[in-house]
């Protein structure tokens, strides 16, 4: 039901797979509706009556669909429903309970939720995904209640077309794990497809994805987490993890399958242990990106953008520490060498400033091990044949002024670190990256004690604000959800071909432009995530500019728009759940979802 002025509309669902029984034909006019997103279109129809019942009152509309006293008497309006959420939500004593009622919410009544996530963004946000869902995700075999997403094991190979037939909706995007680094927890299996499930619920809640076009897929490759394994409740295949070999030949038939399936599709790579060659094999034939790597980078590269400018310190002066060598830090590195060159500085220059210190010290070319191939390109030769595993050490020899952290090791920035950047810096970049909050290398509020206030801060897991001096601190946030969001729908809507470097890099310049005058006085690195939407849409502005440069766009027509136009057509194809207006068809949705247990009368009556 569409609430307009005093009436009801009817609408069609658009999530079900088994929609609501039509209503009789409709007196007054049938409009076409397009689909935020999805290019299909439905029927709106705008009766107040038909010939059966009274289409304005909503006891009416529920004696017709046979609904009535199904459900409680009183039709509820959106803000006493999200009241009662809230309230529920409180009452649930801990972050994994808030997690479950969450899921359940979605699962039950999918608008209300996303109403809840959009007007909540900044309290949800951390229960939906980093830092809950890594809980989440490690007891993922303990508290599964429900399917979310598709499963694919490797004996599944040579079927994989044929399985995802079985997936009821038209997908548009989808984010893709096999579960082998779950954040900074490890291997966890099939556990790991509450990352996937937390994504794309992002995609949802940030850049207006219809959930229904969204696909969370988790690849069951077996685990070498041994008490996964073991664990009586694992719900995946109880083998070590294939070959890295093996591995390839599953994806091979996985892209092709699914680009086959849902021609267009968008295809996100996530918490995929490294190395991860799947990026250099199939950016140039499907569209897809690893959003560790590449959202990663573009994010931190955006924050950074933001960060040289408090620091006054002008770009080629610059050097990096990275504490961690894995697919996020050698990412974030490149893609920050890639802003260095841009300028001014030769690609060596630009490699030169940084130093990337993996589990066995400062990686360099004469350390005695065999480098894995994507640490080569920032191994060094400066270091007259000492090595340095220790990072105080590292600091004292390097004087940098930017560390960061992608090592998962919590707490790896100490005391004693952050005083000696404090010391050779008037203003310390340091970005403890690694996620969720237990892994981080420190906390804001030791940053900022540590330096005296002076530090230049983002974390990947969001912190609470600190009191320093007098002054309310509000910490940086540098997670990929400020721009995978963004990337995704600009890939959508452009009908891009590959998404590329450029289209990547123009995300990041997009979010760092993308700070409001009160958030730069502020000396802000990223804009407030309660306006997530709003630079949602300036992200994908961005990228569909960048995939039109380089001729990666499918659909031409957005070329002419002016920038102005293009936001407002990118709004019009969100999915806004506050425009889903539906009071009696969520109630009618959540008859089906066999919410107090009338799924089968429900259904046997009225399908
Ligand atoms: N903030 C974000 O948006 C974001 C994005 C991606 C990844 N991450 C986080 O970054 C972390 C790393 O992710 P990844 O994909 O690169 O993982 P990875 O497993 O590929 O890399 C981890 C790296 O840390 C190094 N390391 C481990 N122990 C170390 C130690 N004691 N000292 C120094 N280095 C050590 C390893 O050698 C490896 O190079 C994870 O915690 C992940 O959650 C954050
Ligand atoms: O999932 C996140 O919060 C960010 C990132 O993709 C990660 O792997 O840590
Ligand atoms: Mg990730």
């Amino acid at each position: 039901m569409v609430a307009s002025g005093d009436s009801y509309i009817y609408t069609r669902s658009d999530y079900q797979s088994t929609p609501i029984k039509q209503a009789p034909a409709p007196a007054a006019s049938v409009v076409p509706d397009v689909h935020p997103v999805s290019n299909s279109t439905s029927t709106r129809q705008l009766s107040t009556t038909s010939g059966d019942y009274d289409n304005s009152n909503p006891h009416e509309v529920r004696k017709y669909l046979r609904t009535y006293g199904l459900t409680p008497p009183v039709v509820e309006s959106f803000e006493v429903q999200a009241q009662r959420c809230l309230r529920l939500l409180a009452m649930k004593p801990t972050p994994l309970e808030k997690f479950q009622y969450l899921t359940h919410l979605k699962a039950s009544n999918v608008h209300l939720f996303y109403r809840l996530l959009a007007g909540n963004v900044k309290e949800l946000t951390p229960l939906i995904y980093t830092p809950t869902v890594g809980e989440a995700c490690q007891r993922w075999h303990e508290i599964y209640t429900q399917p979310e997403g598709m499963y694919l094991s490797w004996d599944d190979r040579g079927n994989l077309h044929n399985i995802i037939q079985n997936w009821p909706h038209n997908v548009e995007i989808t984010v893709l794990t096999d579960g082998s680094r779950i954040l900074g927890l490890g291997d966890l299996g099939i556990n790991g497809m509450g990352i996937p499930v937390g994504k794309l619920a992002l995609y949802t809640a940030c850049a207006g994805i219809r959930p229904d076009a969204t696909l969370p897929l988790t690849l069951d490759l077996g685990t070498n987490n041994k008490a996964l394994r073991e664990d009586p409740l694992y719900m995946g295949s109880r083998r070590e993890k294939v070959t890295a070999e093996e591995e390839k030949e599953f994806l091979d038939e996985l892209m092709a399958a699914l680009t086959d399936k849902w021609p267009g599709i968008v295809i996100q790579f996530e918490d995929f242990k490294n190395p991860f060659p799947a990026l250099e094999r199939y950016r140039n034939k499907y569209t897809c990106f690893n959003d560790d790597i590449q959202g990663t980078g573009a994010v931190i590269l955006a924050g950074f953008m933001n960060a040289v400018k408090t620091s006054g310190i002008p770009v080629k002066d610059h050097r990096a520490i990275f504490l961690g060598a894995g697919s996020a830090g050698v990412g974030v590195a490149k893609q920050l060498v890639d802003f260095f060159v841009k300028e001014g500085l030769s690609e060596d220059e630009a490699r030169r400033r940084f130093y990337i210190v993996d589990s066995n010290g400062l990686v360099t070319n004469d350390r005695g091990d065999k480098l894995a191939e994507h640490k080569l390109y920032f191994s060094r030769d400066d270091n007259q044949g000492r090595q340095y595993q220790s990072l105080s050490r590292l600091i004292e020899f390097v004087k940098p002024t930017i560390l960061m952290g992608l090592s998962t090791i919590g707490g790896a920035f100490y005391r004693d670190i952050i005083e000696r950047m404090a010391r050779i810096n008037a203003r310390p970049i340091i970005f403890p990256l690694s996620n969720p909050s237990s892994k981080s290398e420190c906390t804001f509020d030791e940053a900022i004690r540590y330096t005296d206030g002076r530090a230049i801060f983002a974390s990947g897991s969001p912190f609470p604000s600190f009191e320093y001096g007098g002054k309310l601190l509000t910490p940086g946030q540098g997670n990929n959800m400020y721009v995978f969001p963004g990337i995704g729908l600009a890939a959508i809507l452009s009908r891009a071909k590959h998404i590329t470097s450029e289209m990547i890099y123009a995300s990041a310049e997009a979010l760092s432009n993308s700070l409001n005058e009160q958030e730069r006085r502020d000396d802000w690195l990223y804009p407030d995530i309660r306006r997530i939407r709003e630079v949602s849409v300036i992200v994908t502005r961005g990228v569909i500019r960048a995939a039109q440069r380089e001729n990666m766009d499918r659909e031409h027509s957005l070329r002419n728009l002016t920038d102005d136009q293009l936001d407002t057509y990118i709004k019009s194809r969100m999915y806004d759940p506050f425009r889903e207006a539906d009071l009696l068809g969520d109630e009618v949705r959540q008859l089906l979802n066999g919410v107090g247990g009338m799924t089968n009368g429900f259904q046997k009556h009225h399908l």
